[in-house]
């Protein structure tokens, strides 16, 4: 059995149906990235995994247990939980309460603060714990994001985009943590539209387009997939070619 499974699933806003018909399974200590143009329905099916936005058909399992009618806390709670796009932290709160924030949902405040200190010593915070989330650099502020996941104990933790205002040297950082993360137990879906990143760093990759599902496999089968190409690949490579990835926001 797969740790998550996902079969015919498909979202709809009113006319507009943002995953269609979607099929894929996770293996637990996989990597796996999610890639697709904009608007292709990736964080909407994150969204739908984390209990955000409802599947109208199909059925979503994780450890085989449907999660069909649960809310986002109680999806997390069974082990599956989100990061939000582009990091979307608490700026004003200290680092530590950033992630207390995360640990909260399985301890009361005290056990909550212990825990989210564990946290930040494993991703390498420990010593801005007490700092604003504010005066962090970057890649700092995608390690938060991170670390608040991981405070909910995941199984499975979905990234959103954790790398998007990071530079290829910085990126190296994250996906260096992501990876080790990984060998201690946790398992990854990946949203990220830096490809050097997810290809370095996926085991396999799901390509979307239109919510769709257009092409899967690893990392060098995707990437000289002519779907792929036309639908997606040509202009990423070429953006990364041309210079720094996306401005900072
Ligand atoms: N809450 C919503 N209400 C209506 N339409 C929505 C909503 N959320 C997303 N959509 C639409 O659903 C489609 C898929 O959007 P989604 O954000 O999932 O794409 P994406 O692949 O994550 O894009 P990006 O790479 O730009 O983040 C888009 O057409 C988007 O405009």
């Amino acid at each position: 059995m797969s740790l998550l499974e996902v079969t015919d699933a498909s979202v709809r806003f009113g006319g507009l149906t943002a995953v269609d018909g979607l099929g894929f399974s996770v293996e637990a200590g996989e990597i796996v990235g999610l890639i697709g143009p904009n608007g292709a329905g990736k964080t909407t099916t994150f969204n739908m995994l984390v209990g955000l936005a409802r599947a109208a058909e199909g059925t979503i399992r994780l450890d085989g247990r449907p999660l069909a009618g649960l809310r986002p806390h109680s999806i997390a709670a069974l082990g599956m939980t989100k990061t939000f796009q582009n990091v979307s932290l608490f700026m004003e709160s200290s680092v530590l309460d950033n992630v207390v924030t995360g640990a909260l949902l399985r301890e009361p405040l005290a056990e909550a603060k212990a825990s989210a200190r564990r946290v930040l010593e494993r991703v390498g915070l420990a010593g801005v714990a007490e700092r604003p989330a504010a005066d962090l650099s970057f890649p700092e502020r995608a390690r938060v994001e991170i670390a608040r996941g991981l405070a909910t104990r995941p199984k499975i933790l979905l990234l959103d985009e954790v790398m998007a205002a990071l530079t290829p040297a910085e990126m190296e950082g994250i996906v260096a943590l992501v990876r080790q993360l990984r060998d201690e137990g946790i398992t990854f879906v990946l949203i990220e539209h830096h490809m050097r990143a997810v290809m370095t760093l996926s085991d396999r990759i799901l390509v979307l387009s239109f919510g769709r599902k257009i092409a899967e496999g690893r990392p060098e089968e995707v990437a000289r997939d002519p779907k792929v190409i036309e639908a997606y690949l040509g202009r990423e490579w070429a953006a990364e070619g041309a210079g720094p990835g996306q401005a900072r926001p």
